[in-house]
Order: C-alpha cells, then sequence, then structure tokens
C-alpha cells in the first residue's frame, strides 16, 4: 500500500518536518495524504464553498420577499376598491410562490453540495483512516517482543482506534468545517457590512464571546470525555480480566468482591458521565442566549435604521438569518480548534509505534541468497540478559548440533531453557556471541526464509478462538484435509478430535478455552507438524501430555528422523533419553552435556534429577 508506506516513512524521516512550516507541528506530517488523495479533496472543497454560496443567497432573496410586502401593501390600498386590486392579489401571491420556489431551489442545490462534500472529504478521510491502520497493524506485526513488553495490549488497541479516529477527525469533518465557516463567515460579513456597516458591528459583537466561551466548553467537554474514555477502558479492561479468570476467580469464591469492585469502576463511569451531561446541557442554553442576543440588537438597532430609512425591513430579516447561518460556524470553531489539538497529539502518539523499528528484522547483512536450510545449530558462546532484569539468563552456552539430530534441554525452572530456544527461530538475539544455522549466522539468513524453516511449539499454547482443523492449519495455509489429519494423527490428537461433536470443524472458544490443557498441547504441536519444518522446536511442549501419550508423539517425531532437527525442552526426562545430545543447564549455564547413558553415569544434576524422577515413578505404581 504505497499510502500508508508513504505515511510511515514521512513520520520516520526527519525531513518532512523541514518541508512543512512548523507551526503545522506534528499534523504537517499528515499533509501528504492531501496531496496523495487530492482528486478527492480538490473537488471536496469546491463543493464546500460552492454549498456555502448556495447557502449564502438564501437570505438576498428573503429580504427581496420581505421588502415586497410593504410595496404591495401600499399598492393594494391605493388599489382599493377596482377590479386591478384582484389582479394585483394574484400578481403579489404569484411572486411570494416564485420566492418560495426560488429558496427551495437554492437551499436544494446547496444540499446537493454539501451532499457532494460529504461524499468527497469525508469518504477520503476514511480512506486515510483505511491506511493508517493497516500500516499500523502490519507495522505492529513486525515489531518484537520488547515492545510488546513496553506497550500493553489496551494502549496498543486505544492506538489503533482511539487515536486513528481523532486523526481521521482532522483530516475530514475539522478540514471541511473550518473552509465552510471560513466562507460563511466571510462572505456573510462582507454582505452584511455593505448593507449598513453599523448595524454589522453591532450585531456581531457577541459572536466573538461566543467562539470563546464554545473554546472553553469545547475543551472542557473534550477533558471530561477524555476522562470518560479512561474509566469505559479501566471498566471493560476489569469485566474482560474477569471473565477470562472466571474459572479462578469461582475457585476463590472472589465473585462478590469482584462484583463489589466493579460497582465501584461502575459507579465512578456514572459519575463521569454525568460530569460531561452537565457541561453537554449547559452548552446549547449559552449558545441560543449569544444568538437571540444578537437577534434582540439586531431588531432594536435595525428598527432605529429602518425608521431612519438607511435599511429596510427585508435587511433586518437578512440581518436575522445571517446571524443564525454565522453563529454554528463561530461556534463549532471551538469545537475544531480542540479537534485538531487532539489530533496533534494522536500523530504524536501514532508516530512513537511508528518510528520503532523492530529490533529483529532483516538489514544490510541478510543474505537474499540463503533461501533453503538444513537445520544444523550452533551457538558459540551465547550471552543474554533481559531488560530490568539482575543476572543474565544465559551465560556462554555453547554447543553444535548437526542436521537431522535431537537435541535436548533440561534443567530447573527459570535456568534459561526457553530463553535458549527463542533464540533460534531469532524471536530472541544474543547480547554476544553467535547463533548460527547451517554455518550461517542467524543474522544473515532472511528472517522468512529461517522462521518458514521452523516448527515452533512455545510454552504458552496460544489456540485463535477458531476450528480445531483451522488452528492446526495455521501452521500451513495450502494445507488440506488429508494433511490436517496427518499432523493431529502425529501428535495422537485424533481420537480425541473424533469424539468431539462437530469433530475437526469444532470450535475451540476463545484462546481454546474447550479444549484440556493436553489437548491444547498437541493442537499446537500438530501446527508446528504440519509445516513439515527443517527445526523443530518443542518448549517443555509435552509438559500436559500423559507418559502414554508423550510416547506416542515421539514415535512419530522418530519415525520423521532425517527430515528434521528436533530441539526439545522437557521437564521429564522420559522424554529426553532417546536425544543425540543432552544439555544440563543451571542459572543460564550448561553444567552438563551428553547422553543419556553417559550422564546417568555422571555425578551430577541429571543423575540426581534421574533418580528423583524414577523414585516418583516407582511411588505412583505402587
Ligand atoms: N520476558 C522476560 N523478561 C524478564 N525476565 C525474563 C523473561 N523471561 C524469562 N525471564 C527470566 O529469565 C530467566 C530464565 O527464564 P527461562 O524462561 O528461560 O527459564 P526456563 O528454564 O525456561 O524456566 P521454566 O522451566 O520454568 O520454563 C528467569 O530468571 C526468568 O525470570
Amino acid at each position: 500500500m504505497p499510502g500508508s508506506a508513504s505515511f510511515r516513512s514521512s513520520l520516520a524521516h526527519p525531513v518532512s518536518q523541514t518541508q512543512f512550516p512548523p507551526a503545522m507541528g506534528p499534523l504537517g506530517r499528515l499533509n501528504h495524504f492531501f496531496w496523495q488523495y487530492k482528486y478527492l479533496f480538490v473537488p471536496g472543497l469546491l463543493f464546500t464553498m460552492i454549498s456555502a454560496g448556495f447557502q449564502i443567497t438564501v437570505p438576498m432573496v428573503v429580504r427581496q420577499a420581505v421588502d415586497s410586502i410593504p410595496r404591495f401593501v401600499r399598492l393594494y390600498t391605493l388599489y382599493g376598491g377596482t377590479p386591478a386590486q384582484a389582479e394585483l392579489y394574484a400578481y403579489f401571491f404569484g411572486a411570494l410562490v416564485l420566492f418560495a420556489l426560488v429558496i427551495i431551489a437554492l437551499s436544494g442545490t446547496s444540499g446537493l453540495f454539501m451532499f457532494l462534500m460529504r461524499q468527497t472529504v469525508v469518504v477520503a478521510s476514511r480512506h486515510i483512516e483505511y491506511d493508517l491502520r493497516n500500516d499500523l497493524y502490519n507495522h505492529l506485526q513486525r515489531l518484537s517482543s520488547t515492545f510488546y513488553q513496553e506497550y500493553s495490549t489496551g494502549d496498543v488497541i486505544t492506538r489503533a482506534t482511539d487515536d486513528i479516529e481523532k486523526v481521521r477527525r482532522y483530516i475530514g469533518p475539522a478540514i471541511m468545517y473550518v473552509t465552510r465557516s471560513l466562507v460563511m463567515v466571510l462572505v456573510a460579513a462582507s454582505v452584511m457590512f455593505v448593507i449598513s456597516p453599523t448595524l454589522t458591528l453591532y450585531a456581531l459583537t457577541p459572536l466573538p464571546v461566543l467562539a470563546v466561551a464554545v473554546f472553553f466548553m469545547a475543551r472542557m467537554v473534550h477533558h471530561r470525555s477524555d476522562q470518560l474514555q479512561q474509566q469505559y477502558s479501566a471498566l471493560t479492561s476489569r469485566v474482560q480480566e474477569a471473565l477470562s479468570g472466571i474459572r479462578v476467580l469461582k475457585a476463590y469464591t472472589r465473585e462478590a468482591a469482584e462484583a463489589e469492585a466493579f460497582d465501584d469502576e461502575s459507579q465512578e463511569y456514572r459519575a463521569r458521565n454525568l460530569n460531561l451531561a452537565l457541561v453537554e446541557s449547559a452548552w446549547r442554553p449559552s449558545f441560543l442566549l449569544l444568538v437571540g442576543v444578537s437577534t434582540v440588537i439586531v431588531v432594536w438597532m435595525g428598527g432605529q435604521l429602518v425608521a431612519e430609512g438607511a435599511i429596510t425591513i427585508g435587511n433586518i430579516a437578512e440581518y436575522i438569518i445571517y446571524i443564525n447561518m454565522m453563529t454554528w460556524p463561530v461556534a463549532s470553531l471551538g469545537f475544531v480548534i480542540t479537534m485538531i489539538q487532539r489530533a496533534s497529539a494522536s500523530v504524536l502518539r501514532l508516530q512513537k509505534i511508528l518510528d520503532r523499528e523492530p529490533d529483529i528484522d532483516d538489514g544490510p547483512q541478510t543474505n537474499p541468497a540463503i533461501q533453503s536450510l538444513e537445520g544444523r545449530i550452533t551457538f558459540r558462546d551465547v550471552w543474554y540478559q533481559y531488560e530490568d532484569e539482575d543476572e543474565p539468563a544465559l551465560r556462554g552456552v555453547s554447543f553444535d548440533l548437526p542436521a537431522d539430530q535431537t537435541l535436548a534441554i533440561v534443567g530447573r525452572t527459570g535456568s534459561g531453557k526457553s530463553t535458549l530456544v527463542r533464540m533460534i527461530p531469532r524471536l530472541l538475539e544474543p547480547d554476544a556471541g553467535t547463533v548460527a544455522v547451517d554455518g550461517y549466522e542467524i543474522e544473515t539468513i532472511p528472517l522468512r526464509t529461517l522462521r518458514e524453516h521452523m516448527g515452533y511449539v512455545p510454552q504458552d499454547v496460544f489456540l485463535f478462538s477458531d476450528t480445531v482443523a483451522n488452528n492446526i492449519a495455521f501452521g500451513d495455509l495450502d494445507a488440506g484435509r488429508d494433511e490436517i489429519r496427518a499432523a493431529a494423527a502425529e501428535a495422537d490428537l485424533v481420537e480425541n478430535v473424533e469424539n468431539f461433536a462437530d469433530g475437526f470443524d469444532t470450535y475451540v472458544g476463545e484462546r481454546g478455552i474447550t479444549l484440556s490443557g493436553g489437548q491444547k498441547q498437541r493442537t499446537s504441536i500438530a501446527r508446528a507438524l504440519i509445516r513439515d519444518p527443517r527445526v523443530l522446536v518443542f518448549d517443555d511442549a509435552l509438559s500436559a501430555v500423559d507418559t502414554a501419550t508423550e510416547r506416542n508423539i515421539l514415535r512419530s517425531l522418530r519415525a520423521r528422523q532425517g527430515s528434521h532437527t528436533l530441539v526439545i525442552v522437557s521437564h521429564r526426562l522420559s522424554a529426553v533419553q532417546e536425544a543425540d545430545l543432552i544439555l544440563v543447564m543451571e542459572q543460564g549455564k550448561v553444567v552438563q552435556r551428553g547422553t543419556h547413558e553417559a550422564l546417568v553415569g555422571e555425578e551430577g544434576l541429571y543423575a540426581d534429577l534421574y533418580e528423583k524422577q524414577l523414585l516418583e515413578e516407582e511411588i505412583q505404581a505402587l
């Protein structure tokens, strides 16, 4: 999408800051959108002016109509008792109908152009909103996990919805209102001024007061609606969390406490709503009051000018309509200014995300010629420390795993196993040392190539609220039913799925809530297997299945031997005994390495763990 790409780059490069007047600030960076959608904006602004132009002529016709009344009355009286009187009446009636038709035609034409104005400017703003949202979403998908540690999901969603909507309002409605208001105010004030400078000055005196009052009122409305919005987010987050954790909530009998907490949030929401309603209710009467004051001034002062013969009665009618026409644009100016201020803040917030480059991405070192991988994995003195952590999670890890072999990683919880395997699909990058696949340093392999050759089953399984089949096919979108079934069979899932009401078409609920922990894990394994990857990474992916199922899955994996490299993290030693190489980790270091046979014969953590697990199995068998 060229539009969005250019928006991103225009936000990313400070060059655009110098291209636009600094007064435009962050909003200047949206200017190229106006250029991109000029085929909508140019006619749109033209339609806005034409629509305003037609509307502005209506009071002039009203003036003619009103001024014709005293003339008619005079003539009618003059011809009293003669046959000409009836003719005169018919003529006057015809003239009034004509005036009415002209007014309807002018208003209708103005309305038609207003329709065209909305169909161009508002449509353009919707296109831009679409571009922005897609751009943001594509960018979010590229960002690395460190970004998601920094920003909460709620925050990102607010930017993708609320902030983009605020930008859209600036691009569409705000620009439309400003253009229309300017045309209306300038033309109407000029016409009024030509008729009577004195009356115009008096009539327009309340308008600046109105503009300032509305500006402050609009700020108040926006401030209060922001507060309302924040409270709404708090309320929905609370409900979302409570519903997601409903099982825990019930198990700990926290329903009453939760209901109370919800009630507090709800009360606050109501209070903020009432707060906003108060300002909103005060705003219309104050607006009408000021319009009323202007009208009274026009009638009062205008009456005197009519008596002096300086203006006509029709002029008074004309003035009253102009005042009414101008009041709304002047009043909306206050709203528009705050709309623009808010859009400016939103652009800054969006820019903060869009400027953020993914920590892990293809770069100048990437070699596009690397298109396929065999699966040899090498770690050389790899170190890694999470941000805000005191201790490194990995301390100088080294190993070399030939392609098609199996590596098992064991160790106590928190010893760094997941951190290590996350480096294989390059979800994390080492602070020091190198990770290589097939001898290529991992940064030189195009990210897409690397990940297309990987099947990664993370520790915490994630399923989409879709069918079992689609969750498996997520690994290979071209896969047919037979392939899905074959992958499910390898993951020892078929029997379970066949017992579901709709088989593979069964919906798994939000995040797979309707499946058991083991079923979820196996769906996730099938998703990785269906890719037929060169490298399979199982991060404690068998923890929720029983030993018999574990054996079945491992047997399927062995049947594939020679077609993939397998890296398996496990707490259960039964899952790792056949591995070609076992790494035993402790506090980020590899403290032992070798085959199962070698390690059980060696004094150390592995033999301890093995003995402990044997003992547990014996106790369970009793
Ligand atoms: N995202 C993170 N941010 C900060 N620290 C982290 C993060 N993930 C892991 N750690 C820390 O890094 C260390 C290693 O964690 P890691 O998840 O690699 O251990 P593990 O051996 O896989 O543990 P487990 O067997 O419990 O899954 C731990 O001390 C953990 O607290």
